[in-house]
């Protein structure tokens, strides 16, 4: 019998959930950046669930208001990946006895201020214990919608497709990955104004995500690696592999006019051509990227 470490995280996800029912009404289940419901409403409902481990998304030593913060930020930036926003949130925390009191208030009050930044809402949660010792767990759930016209999948991509990415990446570890602000207003513009073919969001580094959002999609990819926009200070390497830009990643058949009038209304957010989708099997590979189990 094969351990996690030697099948890794998404062939460990993709024999998980063959072993469940999936939901009547779910338009969309596991594989895209956020579950999409079509429930009769005028838009659909999207639902998300993303842990956040001490230890593995951040240091006991970290500033809490700014890891409460990421908690909430980095499920809203899912929600912008579909081309939607977030609505009511439940969190679960797990935590050691010893745990300081003031840490875990500062964590509540760094969430809200990213829940109200992004008019979301607390709707519940749970609280246990860890056995003394253990790092805390924080589980953090979702609801939110999108209008029918602009749900955005990874998988509606075609070859000959355009792949941008917006903002700067790499190198986010040493501080942008507690304080990033998620693309909600960017992608609402972006599937607003322009007929995207596919989206997501950069959480593990494009080396794992652009082979991600080709392969949903039935493509392959061609990247221009001399265009890969950095953060200052680092390489293309770390670039395409250092994970939690949160940025967007997308793709269209016709970006006209779309570098003009994005800078005109983001003109501090770089927007960059990165590369084009290609006929599946043919283009190249890239190996990297987070991988909770490599
Ligand atoms: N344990 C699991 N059971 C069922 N589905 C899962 C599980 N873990 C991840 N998924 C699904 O797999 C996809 C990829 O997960 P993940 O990489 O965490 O997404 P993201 O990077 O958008 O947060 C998502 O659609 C998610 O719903
Ligand atoms: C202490 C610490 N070590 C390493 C990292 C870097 N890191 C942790 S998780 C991760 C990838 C994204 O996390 P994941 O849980 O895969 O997010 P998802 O793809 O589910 O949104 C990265 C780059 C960090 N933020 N903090
Ligand atoms: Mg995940």
């Amino acid at each position: 019998m094969k351990t996690l470490g030697e099948i890794g995280e998404d062939s460990l996800i993709s024999r998980l959930i063959t072993l469940v029912p999936v939901a009547d009404q779910t338009m969309e289940g596991p594989g895209d950046d956020c579950a999409v419901i079509d429930d009769g409403r005028s838009g659909f409902l999207l639902l998300k669930t993303d842990a956040l481990v001490e230890g593995v998304h951040y240091e006991r030593s970290a500033d809490p208001l700014a890891v409460g913060w990421k908690a909430i930020a980095r499920v809203i930036s899912d929600f912008a990946a579909m081309g939607g926003k977030p609505e009511r949130f439940l969190v679960t925390v797990a935590l050691p006895k010893s745990l300081q009191l003031d840490w875990i208030e500062n964590f509540y009050r760094g969430m809200g201020n990213c829940m109200s930044r992004y008019g979301a809402v607390l709707a519940g949660g749970e609280t246990c214990r860890v056995p003394e010792g253990s790092a805390a767990v924080i589980s953090i759930s979702a609801t939110g919608s999108v209008s029918r016209e602009q749900l955005v999948l990874r998988s509606g991509g075609r070859s000959g497709d355009e792949i941008w990415v917006t903002g700067r990446l790499g190198g986010s570890i040493s501080g942008k990955h507690l304080s990033f602000l998620p693309r909600v207003e960017q992608a609402a513009w972006l599937t607003g104004n322009f007929a995207l073919s596919a989206m997501m969001d950069l959480s593990d580094g494009i080396a794992s995500d652009l082979p991600r959002l080709a392969k949903a999609s039935g493509c392959g990819f061609q990247i221009d690696e001399d265009a890969v926009p950095l953060n200052n200070g680092c390489t293309v390497q770390q670039a395409l592999t250092d994970g939690e830009d949160f940025e967007l990643l997308f793709t269209l058949a016709d970006s006209l006019g779309l570098p003009e009038s994005w800078r005109s209304i983001f003109p501090d957010i770089e927007l960059t051509r990165i590369g084009t989708l290609v006929a599946e099997n043919q283009g190249r590979e890239l190996s990297g990227g987070w991988d909770h189990f490599s």
